[in-house]
């Protein structure tokens, strides 16, 4: 990037910088070799004069900046054409080159239920015919689609969907009806006006028996002309906290029949007669959900990513208040709370992104021998996809916040970005598994290891350490990083074993074991967050020391710096953990909190440079306080000028009602 007009502390900043940040860019992307694709499919769609916005979209009716959002991913979608013919399903993997999107539109693509949810449910849920004839027109875009599962009232609860799909066996057909109001299809992306497709998930019916919530493949609009099909219902759900350009809609059935052959047959199928062929596992039908929860990881870092460059290049920017009497005043990046604020967030995006890539290789072994019939690991792979996406989506919101927090008053407006990227990681928390119920899904797991505790059984990998911590009160502390990784296995332990002695002791006589679970649910949820924070920590301390043996020792050292960070951060949060179930002192927290500050002082120089590495383009970035150059005021003031408020000198209120206000008030 050209460093001509770049603000005197950036670059002074960058001159700073103990490592080659190229080096740290080609590995985040994986090799230089996916930089240099990266780089040039976002050079072609920022540098596109179609994409560029004259007024900021923000400043948009609704109307128009779904409008706007459209036409410009659809330009996107045609350059992207010529860089994804070679990208098939078989060789997908999650990489950053998605993030092209956030240098289209500032807020959600209205596409991306059909590229995260829709496609996606196809490959996994479709039988090879099925696949053979949909899934290319859906990589193609010949036809739009979305995943319809959430409705009306209910969402979390799966089982009590209302959509019906009975079959008729005359005509080879399933009629699709929805009963109530209850029952309408509510909240999926790009239904209201985007889709002409979409997986619908209902109840079966089939010879007047019901099996069950199913995926169909339903087309709702007409190819040409887009107007609804007859018997389909179908409009948008109106503004929302975030997610504005998400065009989420709702959809309701009247009597509207799909070929039999719409079922989506890979698992369960319903034969000509009506004969029901039962799943080899009935939550098969629930993997899509699986595989975005793990995609998730890789969204969170990212974002995360955006916010940490935003405010950590502002913070070397802004200058405010004088430390001593009589010296300049200092970049608000010198404050130690302010580093405090910053750099756990800077180490989280790492860490997610590490631990994202760990469990998608997970995924994508247990998905191969679910392939082959062995369902053993899916039980894991679920309590780990669930716990991990809750505790990452709580945290990134949080961090976002506290980042938009650190840019004071700037970090409030829209232009800064930091309030919109607020709203998408928001959203996340409860979309695809609300927070406490993807909690409480991973807690019937520990409670099932548990049990294999009590009963001396080998248990599977990511829950092994419970066996080894079930019978010591207090875990011996050391304060190294394999001591902190131990402490945090130590306290999920003692976590587990209280929620369960909790939930034997609600079980008195005439208790039903769902009653005592309710009663001891906050327990339950704090075990879950404590399993999922050993877990973060020791994947991301592992990986990251992986890492930091395949890169320059300057870059290892930053590297190994930001893992014993998060650490060290997570250590002082859960002090009061570690002293319940640990042998830690109040002089080794004491340690602990010496080396937090002493690390970060040793990141403080390494700042820019460390979010410099994550290579993301001013266009992407959408910030007025976070580019690359550093010309914070510059572009407040010209983003300010282009408030439609201030195209003319005197607004008409004035003379309708300020005016006569003013004037009574003389009377
Ligand atoms: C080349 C093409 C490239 C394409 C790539 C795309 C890349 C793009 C990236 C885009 C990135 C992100 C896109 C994100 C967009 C997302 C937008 C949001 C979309 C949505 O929100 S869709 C709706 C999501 N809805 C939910 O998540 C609902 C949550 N509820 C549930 O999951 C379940 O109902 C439940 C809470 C788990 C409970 O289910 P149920 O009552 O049926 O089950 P029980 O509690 O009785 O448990 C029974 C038993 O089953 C186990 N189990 C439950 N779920 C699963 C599962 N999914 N897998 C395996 N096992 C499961 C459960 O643990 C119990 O086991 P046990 O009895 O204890 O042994
Ligand atoms: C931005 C956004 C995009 C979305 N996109 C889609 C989409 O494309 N397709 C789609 O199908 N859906 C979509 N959804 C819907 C989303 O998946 C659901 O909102 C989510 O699964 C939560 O369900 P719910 O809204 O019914 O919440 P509820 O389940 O009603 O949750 C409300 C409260 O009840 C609590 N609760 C519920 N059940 C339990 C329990 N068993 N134990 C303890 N507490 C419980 C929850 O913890 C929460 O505090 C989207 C949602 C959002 C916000």
């Amino acid at each position: 990037m050209a460093e001509h007009n770049v603000c005197v502390e950036l670059v002074r900043e960058r001159q700073k910088c103990t490592f080659e940040v190229q080096e740290l860019i080609h590995l985040i992307d994986g090799g230089i070799t996916a930089t240099e694709e990266r780089r040039e499919v976002e050079n072609v769609v920022c540098t596109d004069p179609r994409i560029k916005d004259v007024v900021p979209e923000e400043y948009l009716s609704h109307k128009e900046r779904y409008e706007n959002a459209i036409r410009k991913n659809c330009i996107l979608q045609e350059i992207l054409k010529k860089y994804t013919e070679k990208r098939t399903w078989d060789n997908f993997r999650p990489s950053n080159k998605y993030r092209i999107s956030s240098g289209v539109v500032k807020d959600i693509s209205p596409f991306m239920l059909h590229t995260g949810m829709f496609i996606p449910t196809l490959v996994n849920q479709s039988d090879d015919e099925q696949k053979a004839k949909w899934v290319p027109k859906a990589m193609s875009m010949e036809i739009i689609g979305t995943y319809a599962q959430t409705e009306l009232g209910h969402g979390s609860f799966i089982r009590g969907l209302e959509t019906t799909a009975t079959y008729d066996p005359n005509t080879e057909e399933f009629v699709l009806n929805t009963p109530n109001l209850t029952s309408y299809k509510w909240w999926p992306g790009g239904l209201a006006h985007t889709a002409n497709h979409c997986i619908v998930v209902a109840q079966l019916y089939s010879k007047g028996q019901h099996y069950g919530v199913h995926p169909f493949f339903v087309q709702i609009r007409d190819i040409e002309t887009h107007v609804p099909l007859p018997g389909i219902k179908v409009g948008e759900i109106g503004p929302k906290l975030g997610f504005q350009t998400a065009n989420n809609g709702f959809l309701g059935f009247e009597n509207f029949r799909i070929p039999r052959r719409n079922m989506l047959m890979k698992n369960a199928q319903v034969l000509k007669d009506g004969t029901y062929i039962k799943s080899k596992n009935d939550k098969l039908t629930y993997g899509t959900m699986v595989f975005v929860r793990v995609i998730i990881l890789f969204d969170l870092a990212f974002e995360l990513s955006r916010a940490a460059t935003i405010a950590v290049r502002y913070s070397a920017v802004r200058h405010q208040s004088q430390l001593k009497a009589n010296e300049p005043e200092l970049q608000i990046i010198d404050y130690v709370t302010q580093q405090h604020k910053l750099f756990i967030g800077v180490s989280t995006s790492h860490v997610f992104r590490v631990v994202g890539l760990w469990l998608w290789n997970t995924y994508v072994k247990v998905n191969a021998d679910i392939g082959k019939g062995n369902m053993d690991q899916l039980p894991e792979l679920h309590a780990l996809a669930c716990c991990l996406k809750a505790v990452c989506s709580r945290d990134a919101a949080a961090r976002v916040e506290e980042f938009r927090l650190a840019c004071g008053g700037h970090g409030f407006m829209t232009s800064s970005n930091l309030p919109i990227i607020n709203g998408i990681v928001s959203a996340s928390i409860t979309y695809e598994g609300e927070f406490s119920v993807l909690m409480l899904q991973t807690a019937r797991f520990l409670m099932k290891a548990w049990n294999g505790v009590l009963a001396r059984k080998t248990l599977t990998p990511t829950v092994s350490y419970l066996s080894k911590f079930s019978n010591s009160d207090r875990v011996q502390w050391a304060n190294t990083t394999a001591g902190i990784i131990s402490g945090f296995q130590a306290a999920a332990a003692g976590k587990t074993k209280e929620a369960y002695a909790a939930i034997q002791s609600y079980l008195k006589p005439g208790t039903d074991y769902e009653d005592a679970w309710n009663s001891a649910s906050v327990q339950l949820v704090s075990a879950s967050e404590a399993h999922c924070r050993a877990i973060l920590c020791e994947i991301s301390w592992s990986e990251m020391q992986r890492l930091s043996k395949t890169v320059s020792p300057n870059l290892g050292k930053v590297l190994l710096e930001l893992a014993e960070l998060y650490l060290t951060y997570w250590s002082l949060e859960k002090r009061g953990d570690l002293l319940m179930y640990t042998t830690i002192s109040t002089a080794d927290i004491a340690k602990l909190q010496a080396r937090y500050e002493e690390l970060l002082a040793l990141i403080r120089p390494n700042a820019v440079g460390i979010v410099d590495g994550f290579d993301i383009r001013d266009e992407i970035l959408n910030s007025t306080l976070g580019a690359y150059d550093g010309r914070v005021y510059e572009r407040l003031m010209e983003e300010a000028k282009k408030s439609p408020l201030n195209a003319e000198p005197v607004n008409e209120s004035f003379h309708k009602y300020i005016k006569p206000l003013m004037l009574k008030a003389k009377l």
